[in-house]
C-alpha cells in the first residue's frame, strides 16, 4: 500500500471523524469486521470504530430455512447504513442476496480465505472413517444447510453408506458443542469461519470441493457502503481483490441465474488458473440437488478471463452459461423440491 492517506490532518483542523463500521456481535462477525477495520485504518489513516448491530438472524431461534434465509443477516446492517448510523458494513459474501440494491455499493471484495467446508468430527475422524466407524448405526451429522445435506448424503452413498443429517442452529461454538457433548458425530462448518475465530485446528477434515462444493461466495467478505458516499467507496475499493471479485461474480451469477436463494441447495466454486502469476483461465463448478442427495446435477466449465482489469463480463457470462446448462439438465425441478 504505497498510497498516502488523503485524510491527513491539516494544521488547526479537527481530527478526521472516525469511520463507523457496523458489525453483528457474534464472535465471527466481530473477527471479520476487526480484520477489515485494521485494513481501512491503514488505508485511510482514519480511526475506525465498531458499532454493534443486532440482526434478526442473530436473535431468531428458528432454523435459517424457516426464516427464509436470504438476507436475514444483512438487512439490519443495511438499515443502519441507510439511516446514517454507520458508514460501512462487512458481510459474509455468501449471506448477501445476489440482487444488489442501487442505494448500496459493494465497494470491495477482499482476498478470499479458504472457501471449503470443514468437518469437525468426534475422535479426530475424517468423513469416510467416521461413517464407517459409526456402523451399524448411521453417523449423525449436524447441518441445516440444504446444500450441505444434498452433497453429504451423496458423498456417503458413494461409499455405500447412509448418514443422517440433523438441522442445527447457533454460533460456531454452539455447533461444535454438539460434537463435544456426544450428541452428534460431526458438524460441518465453513473453514473460513473456523479460521477467522482461531479454531481451524478443530477441523478433522477440510472437505474437498470434489465432494462438497461450497456456497457461492463462501470464504469471501463484502465491504458495503451507501452509494451516495462515492468518496468512501473509492477508498474502500483499495481493499478489493480482483481475482476474488471475478470468482465470486461467476459463482453469484450462476446462483442468480438458477433463481435460487441462499438457503437453496446450490454449491458453486470458481478457481482461477494462473500462469506466471497472471490469471488466464477460470474453472467454474456448480451443483444443485435434492436434499436427500439422491439426484445431483453437477457441471463445470472452463473459460478465459481477462487479466485483473476489473472486467466482470467474462465471469458473468460463465455463470449464466453454466446455469443454462444446469437448467437444461433439470436443475429447476430439483430446486422445486427444496423444503423451505
Ligand atoms: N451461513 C452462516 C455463515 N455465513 C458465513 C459463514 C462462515 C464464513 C464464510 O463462509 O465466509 C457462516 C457459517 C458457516 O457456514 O459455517
Amino acid at each position: 500500500m504505497s498510497k498516502a492517506p488523503d485524510h491527513e490532518q491539516a494544521p488547526g483542523t479537527a481530527p478526521a471523524r472516525a469511520l463507523r463500521l457496523g458489525t453483528r456481535r457474534s464472535t465471527l462477525a466481530m473477527a471479520q469486521s476487526g480484520l477489515v477495520a485494521d485494513q481501512v485504518r491503514q488505508l485511510t489513516g482514519r480511526p475506525v470504530e465498531l458499532v454493534e448491530i443486532t440482526t434478526y438472524g442473530d436473535t431468531s431461534r428458528e432454523h435459517l430455512a424457516q426464516i427464509g434465509g436470504t438476507g436475514v443477516f444483512v438487512n439490519a446492517l443495511r438499515d443502519a447504513l441507510r439511516d446514517g448510523e454507520i458508514d460501512f458494513a462487512v458481510h459474509s459474501l455468501k449471506d448477501l442476496p445476489t440482487a444488489q440494491p442501487e442505494e448500496f455499493t459493494l465497494a470491495a471484495v477482499p482476498a478470499r480465505a479458504d472457501a471449503r467446508d470443514a468437518l469437525v468430527a468426534r475422535d479426530g475422524l475424517g468423513f469416510e472413517a467416521l461413517i464407517r466407524d459409526a456402523a451399524p448405526r448411521v453417523a449423525r451429522i449436524g447441518t441445516g444447510s440444504p446444500r450441505r445435506m444434498a452433497q453429504l448424503h451423496a458423498w456417503a452413498r458413494s461409499f455405500g453408506v447412509e448418514i443422517e443429517t440433523v438441522p442445527i442452529r447457533g454460533n460456531i461454538d454452539t455447533r461444535i458443542g454438539y460434537v463435544r457433548s456426544g450428541e452428534l458425530d460431526a458438524v460441518v462448518l465453513a473453514a473460513a469461519g473456523l479460521q477467522r475465530i482461531g479454531r481451524l485446528a478443530e477441523a478433522t477434515e477440510l472437505i474437498s470441493p470434489d465432494a462438497v462444493l461450497p456456497a457461492p461466495g463462501q470464504g469471501a467478505l463484502a465491504v458495503e457502503c451507501a452509494a451516495s458516499n462515492a468518496h468512501l467507496a473509492a477508498q474502500l475499493a483499495e481493499l478489493d481483490d480482483p481475482h476474488t471479485r471475478a470468482a465470486v461474480t461467476a459463482e453469484r451469477t450462476l446462483l442468480a441465474a438458477l433463481e435460487a436463494g441462499c438457503s437453496a441447495p446450490v454449491g458453486a466454486l470458481a478457481d482461477l488458473l494462473a500462469e506466471e502469476q497472471v490469471v488466464t483461465e477460470m474453472r467454474l463448478r456448480g451443483v444443485v440437488g435434492t436434499t436427500d442427495g439422491a439426484t445431483l446435477v453437477q457441471l463445470s466449465t472452463t473459460g478465459p478471463v481477462p487479466a485483473s482489469d476489473g472486467d466482470e463480463t467474462a465471469p458473468q457470462r460463465m455463470g449464466r452459461e453454466l446455469a443454462d446448462e444446469m437448467l437444461a439438465k433439470g436443475a429447476a425441478g430439483l430446486m422445486g423440491e427444496r423444503a423451505l
